[in-house]
């Protein structure tokens, strides 16, 4: 028994210093690990005090959990800061936010489903009841959940004429959830809601503008960014609490939606989301866009 207990041991050693010596041997041929770049970068500017929040997740800014986990702790940190403004922009030419990312719906394991949701829930919640003003900088196409985080914001700059922005669920076979019509409702009321969203429409810049889903269109990123950084400045005599005050108050609605129902709402888009014919819709529109 000794013996083949000596034996065992020396095996493994030898296993164990086999093992170290090629993993030493590895480490010197491996190239250096890439740095962790941040899927959102928060630059705040010392004179203003206010935050350009910028969401980079190549290509296109697809809302998945770590992105929409990076904004959640971003909007965190400014409201513990008592920050004066924020700034939501991106750091592509031409997207602002292609909405949520379709592979963190299709075909993904329940809990992975389940973290998702809860994690737009809860980030969404932050940047529609901050205290603090936001403002979007569309500097791109901003569809379905591109156009929630922009509605989300108090005011939008878009730069136009060519993107566009809606919530274009409908086209996809899916449905935007109350709280998103909520935002939406608020901005450009009932009627145009009712057109836009059971026609899934994608508005051009001036038309976004015509129809109130946007505040201003410029011709650039840099004209976008003095208008929201204008709109913010305005803030600077009123008194924050009372600003905050109000802003929950005119939100109530949309705010007490998600505080009330947050269970609910997770249940309702997990039974959706996984129905087959729902599932076979976001298989044929991802081929669609990767077809391109
Ligand atoms: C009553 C209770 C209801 C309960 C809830 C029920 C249901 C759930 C509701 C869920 C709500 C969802 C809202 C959403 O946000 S769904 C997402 C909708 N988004 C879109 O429709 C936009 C799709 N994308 C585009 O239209 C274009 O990509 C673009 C934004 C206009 C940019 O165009 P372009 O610059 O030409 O880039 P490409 O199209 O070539 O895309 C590059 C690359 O990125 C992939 N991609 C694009 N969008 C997404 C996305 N949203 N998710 C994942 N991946 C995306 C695209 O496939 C390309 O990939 P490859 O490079 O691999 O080809």
């Amino acid at each position: 028994m000794a013996v083949v207990y000596r034996s065992w041991k020396a095996l493994t050693q030898n296993a164990i210093l086999t093992r170290s010596v090629s993993n030493s041997l590895r480490l010197y041929s491996q190239k250096p690990p890439a740095p962790v770049v941040p899927l959102v970068n928060v630059e705040v500017d010392d004179k203003s005090g206010v935050a350009v929040v910028t969401l980079n997740r190549p290509p296109v800014n697809s809302l998945n959990t770590p992105l929409l986990t990076e904004l959640g702790a971003a909007i965190k940190n400014l409201e513990d800061n008592k920050s004066r403004g924020m700034i939501l922009t991106s750091s592509s030419d031409t997207v602002f936010s292609a909405g949520l990312d379709i592979l963190e719906m299709y075909n993904t394991p329940k809990d992975q489903l389940s973290a998702f949701w809860t994690t737009l829930q809860s980030t969404w919640l932050s940047l529609y009841r901050s205290s603090f003003p936001t403002v979007a900088a569309i500097n791109g196409h901003s569809p379905a959940g591109g156009c929630l985080l922009a509605l989300s914001c108090e005011y939008r700059v878009m730069v136009g004429p060519k993107f566009s922005i809606g919530l274009n669920e409908t086209q996809l076979g899916i449905v935007a959830p109350p709280w998103f019509v909520i935002c939406m409702r608020d901005v450009i009321g009932h009627r145009q809601t009712e057109l836009a969203l059971t026609t899934g429409r994608l508005f051009s810049a001036p038309e976004a503008l015509k129809i109130g889903l946007i505040d201003s269109m410029v011709s650039n990123k840099a004209e976008a960014m003095a208008e929201a950084q204008k709109f913010i400045t305005q803030f600077a005599k009123i008194p924050p609490l009372a600003r905050k005050l109000t802003k929950e108050s005119v939100r109530g609605e949309g705010i007490r939606y998600m505080e009330d129902n947050m269970i609910d709402d997770l249940q309702i888009f997990m039974d959706l989301v996984t129905q087959p014919k729902i599932q076979k819709g976001l298989e044929m529109y991802l081929a669609t866009l990767k077809k391109k």
